[in-house]
């Protein structure tokens, strides 16, 4: 078992990481830390571990942390560990992982082997990039794109509601031309998502299922300051499916734009439109509780 650690990830993660490394000494296992220097690092360390034939190798960060470690993991055998330290886990939510190191390390060292199936996104500039719970394009991709990152150390998840409050007058809400499964279509704001959760543990598809190859596209058709934010104060209650203007489908394939809007993967900036997703070619296996 390898750890592939993310230094920079959510707040506390040195000690966080302790703890789960001192639990799983006490079950018995003393995996190796590889410690990332920058982004893209984590892709890297995890691809040279699979073709050294590690049989698990762990993502300690957030969900742009497992992304990159996913990338690596892609076509070999080998099993993806979980040790959420990010900001904001939401994949580890989705997939019902408790938080604390402890269980997390419990989940490593007894975890049942599952599945999930990353979607892709290729770029005009030739870019791909794997991603294992949404993409996201538009408002919600821009408020992510000005993110002050000291900011979301300091502050974790209030970061985004600050930066959600400066980019709703300021952001332009170009419309995006799209194709879902060929047919096209126009909206404000779109999140192509594996998941059911967003932001953290906020329901926002609930007919997702991560497993299965396909997406749940959520069309956010009303553009404008009021629309994003009446969006932004239902997604904590878990509404936004029920908002007028906002349409879920279930699709295999996304044309994204015409448009240089932003785009972001797992909550990181991922560049601008147009975007072209789609399955990625295999699932990924994970450990699961
Ligand atoms: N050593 C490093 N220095 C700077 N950036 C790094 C380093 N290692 C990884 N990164 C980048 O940090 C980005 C953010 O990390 P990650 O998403 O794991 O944490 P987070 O944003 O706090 O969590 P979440 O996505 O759950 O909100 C990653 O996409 C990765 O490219």
């Amino acid at each position: 078992m390898l750890i592939v650690f993310n230094p920079t990830a959510g707040a506390g993660r040195r000690r966080r990481l302790a703890r789960a490394m001192a639990a799983l000494a006490g079950l018995g296992l003393r995996p190796e830390v590889a410690e990332t220097q920058g982004p893209g690092d984590a892709r890297l360390i995890a691809a040279a571990a699979a073709r050294h034939g590690r049989a698990v190798v762990v993502a300690a960060g957030g969900d742009g942390t497992i992304a990159e470690v996913a990338a690596g993991l892609e076509g070999s055998e080998a099993t993806l560990g979980l040790l959420p330290l990010g900001t904001a886990n939401v994949l580890a939510w989705e997939l019902g992982l408790h938080l604390a190191p402890e269980a997390a390390a419990g989940v490593l060292a007894r975890g049942r082997p599952g599945r999930i199936w990353p979607g892709q996104a290729r770029f005009a500039d030739g870019r791909r990039r794997l991603f294992v719970q949404m993409l996201g394009a538009g408002f919600d991709a821009a408020v992510v794109a000005g993110l002050d990152l000291r900011l979301k150390r300091r502050l974790g998840r209030a970061a985004y509601v600050l930066q959600t409050l400066a980019e709703l007058p300021r952001y332009g809400f170009p419309p995006i031309e799209l194709r879902l499964d060929g047919q096209p279509l126009q909206a404000a704001s779109v999140i192509v998502s594996k998941g059911r959760l967003y932001a953290g543990r906020y329901l926002l598809a609930p007919a997702a299922r991560p497993a299965e190859p396909g997406f749940q596209v959520v069309l956010f058709q009303q553009g404008g300051p009021a629309a994003a934010a009446l969006a932004g104060a239902a997604l904590p209650l878990g509404l936004v499916s029920r908002l007028p203007g906002v349409t879920i489908r279930h699709v295999q394939r996304v044309e994204l734009g015409n448009v240089a809007v932003p785009a972001q993967a797992d909550g990181d900036p991922a560049g601008r439109l147009p975007a072209w997703i789609e399955d990625a070619p295999a699932p990924l296996r994970i450990l699961l509780p």
